[in-house]
Order: C-alpha cells, then structure tokens, then sequence
C-alpha cells in the first residue's frame, strides 16, 4: 500500500500516540503539523528552508492548482514533487472545503458542485472524479476524498443528508482511484457537532477501508469547546493503526489538545497568513512586532527560539521590515512562525515519549498564556 501507518506507543498520561507515516515520497513522524503550500508553495518558504526547519510533508490544494495553473501543467512537468522541487511527501486537499469556502457557490447536486471561480465568476463544476483526476496529475502521495463541507451551524436533518451524500462521494473517489498503489486516498469524516451523525460517517468510511482518516467540518468557526466534544467522541471510532487527521488545525493550544485526543496530523495557514502582519507565535504568547514598543527592542523576537531569524535579527529590525512593508520581514516572520509550530510538534512528541504530554500542557498552557 501507498501509505502505511506505524504505531510506535501511546502516552501514558493522555490518549496521544507517537506513530510514523510511511509514504512512497519518506516517512513522517507524527503528531505532525504540516505546513500549506496552497498554489505549490509555502508562501516565502524554499524547500531548503522548509527542510532546514522540519517539515516532513506539506500540503497542496486540488482547488487552487486546477484553477492555476492547471492540473495538466503539473502533469506535463512531472507531477506537482517536480513542479515545486520538493520530494518529500505532499498532501493534497480535494477541493470540496475551497469550493465551500472560497467560491460563492451556486448548486450542490448529486452528481457533484457547480460554483462560480472565485476570481473571474466564469462557472466551474467539481466532482468526485474531477477531484480525483486532479489529485491524480499531480501525483501527490496522499489524496482527499472529495466531500461536502457544510456551513457551521447547520440543522441535523441537513447535516444527515450531508453526511450520507459524503459518504457516496467517498464511494466515487474510491471507484476513480487511478494508482492506489502510488498514492494513498483519506475518508474525511464528516457530521458536524452531532455524535450519532459522526458515528454514521465513520462507519461508512471505515467500510470502504481507506488507508488514512481525516475529521473534515471542524475548525469551521465552532467554540473550541464544541471541536474538542467532537473529537472526543470522533477519533475512539477510527482505527487505530490507521492516521488520522484533523483538517484545518491549528493554534498551539488546538495542536496539543488534538493530539491528546488522539489526531495524528494537522495542517493550518495561521503560522504564514498571520506571519504577513507581522504576528509571531512565541513562548510567551502572540507578538505583534509592529507595536511602537519594539522600536528600540533589539533583543529576538523569541529569547527562548533557536530559528534563523531568532538567531540573527532583532525585533527592531524585523519591526522596521513590516512596517517598510519589506519582502524579507514577512519571509523572517513566516519562517519563526512555521518553526515554532514545528518545534511545538517535536515537543509534544517527546513528552509523549515520556508519557508526560498532560504536564507538558499545563506548563505550555501557562507560559504562553493561555487559561
Ligand atoms: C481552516 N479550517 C478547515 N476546516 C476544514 C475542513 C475540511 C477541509 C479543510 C478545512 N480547513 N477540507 C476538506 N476537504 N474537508 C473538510
């Protein structure tokens, strides 16, 4: 199989577990956040970079590549690894988030969505096998299920239709599974804040028998209450020696509270999209270096950081950059804050290892501020 899952243990002190993803492109080990490269680049980041900090795979978006510059660029050129020159693996998302998210839709029918680009208007039409045609040229070493993502809050009763078209569409992908031998598909369970709806799903997908899980309709804007019920009750249901992934995850106290509760990988676009304003992530809590008291602060951003751009610029300096809105402040923010996530990940896999990651909470918690 494409994608293989190896459990190395579970803390002692929590439900977390310590794993490796075996992908045809290396290994991962997991917990594992994975930094988005949504147009088949981490924004600011070389791959050089990238690997100098850590990341073991990285995401692209079905969505975004399809649009531009096309799947059959990528294909041409060798598959999106080449494209981008990264040869580590690469997961793809299918599109069914982005067009929910990002186009002002028009229709969902059974056949698949018609929506509108979210650029020009021009009207566009995404499917099970679309998305899967898409993941396929660019070759990416794990592929997502092509679902319905839908609007947080919604009723049960559309939540239950949702769940169970979901559930056919994983079916599609499935029957459109071009290389399973080169490229792993993810079920995304879906079901919103409803417990027996979440069961259905789980149960749906896990019959298919897929290679990994993902938990897809959170992160969605629901109290982060809400999102740790749905995982308590979501993540005992998928297998445990298979991965699972929490889409769209997340802010240092969400990595660690998911993974507590069992998810194996994150991604999220906080660490570069709030790195462009010049909001770092630190062992402290949130920075935010444009603020006037950083004028003649020439200290690092982050005294406990041992990142590149801690260990050669000065909050002064960086301050400076984003103000004079230059290209190389936002490439140093982008790159402590991808790296604060990543060493955040190593850090709960090695309190993990010491069967300690509940401690370990408590003194993150209380140092970065968080209740
Ligand atoms: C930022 N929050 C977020 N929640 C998500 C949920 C999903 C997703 C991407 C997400 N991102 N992609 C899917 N294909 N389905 C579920």
């Amino acid at each position: 199989a494409a994608i293989t899952y190896e459990h190395i243990k579970t803390c002692k002190q929590t439900g977390a577990r310590l794993g490796i993803v075996h992908t045809p492109h290396g290994s991962f080990e997991t917990p594992a956040f994975m930094p988005v490269g949504t147009q088949a680049t981490v924004k600011t980041m070389s791959p050089e970079e990238l690997k100098e900090m850590g990341a073991g795979i990285i995401l692209g978006n079905t969505y975004h590549l399809w649009l531009r510059p096309g799947n059959d660029v990528i294909k041409e050129a060798g598959g999106l690894h080449k494209f981008m020159n990264w040869d580590r693996p690469i997961l793809t998302d299918s599109g069914g988030f982005q067009v929910f998210s990002l186009s002002e839709f028009r229709k969902i029918e059974e056949e698949g969505v018609h929506f509108r680009h979210h650029l020009n208007g021009s009207k566009l039409f995404l499917s099970p096998e679309k998305a899967m045609e898409i993941q396929n040229d660019l070759g990416s070493d794990i592929m997502m299920a092509f679902d319905e993502c839908p609007p947080y809050p919604a009723t049960y009763e559309y939540m239950k239709a949702s769940v169970e078209r979901t559930s056919r569409w994983a079916e599609r992908c499935l029957k459109a599974h071009a290389r399973p031998e080169d490229q792993g598909l993810f079920g995304i369970v879906q079901g919103g804040e409803f417990e027996e709806l979440r069961k259905q799903s789980a149960k749906d997908l896990i019959s298919l028998d897929f290679p990994g899980y993902a938990i897809g309709g959170l992160s969605v804007g629901e109290p982060k209450d809400v999102m740790n019920r749905a995982l308590e009750f979501t993540t005992p249901l998928l297998p445990a020696n298979k991965p699972r992934y929490l889409m769209g995850v997340g802010s240092p106290d969400s990595l660690i509270d998911g993974a507590i509760r069992g998810v194996d990988m994150f991604d999220c676009v906080l660490p570069t999209r709030i790195a462009r304003n010049g909001t770092l992530m630190t062992s402290e809590g949130r920075l935010v270096v444009k603020n006037a008291k950083y004028e003649r602060d020439f200290g690092p951003l982050d005294p406990n950081c041992d990142c590149y751009t801690c260990k050669n610029y000065s909050r002064a300096y960086i301050r400076h950059l984003i103000r004079a809105n230059e290209t190389f402040g936002i490439r140093l923010t982008s790159y402590h804050n991808l790296y604060f996530l990543l060493r955040l990940m190593e850090q709960i896999r090695e309190a993990i290892r010491n069967d300690r990651l509940g401690d370990f909470r408590e003194e993150f918690f209380e140092q970065y501020g968080f209740n």
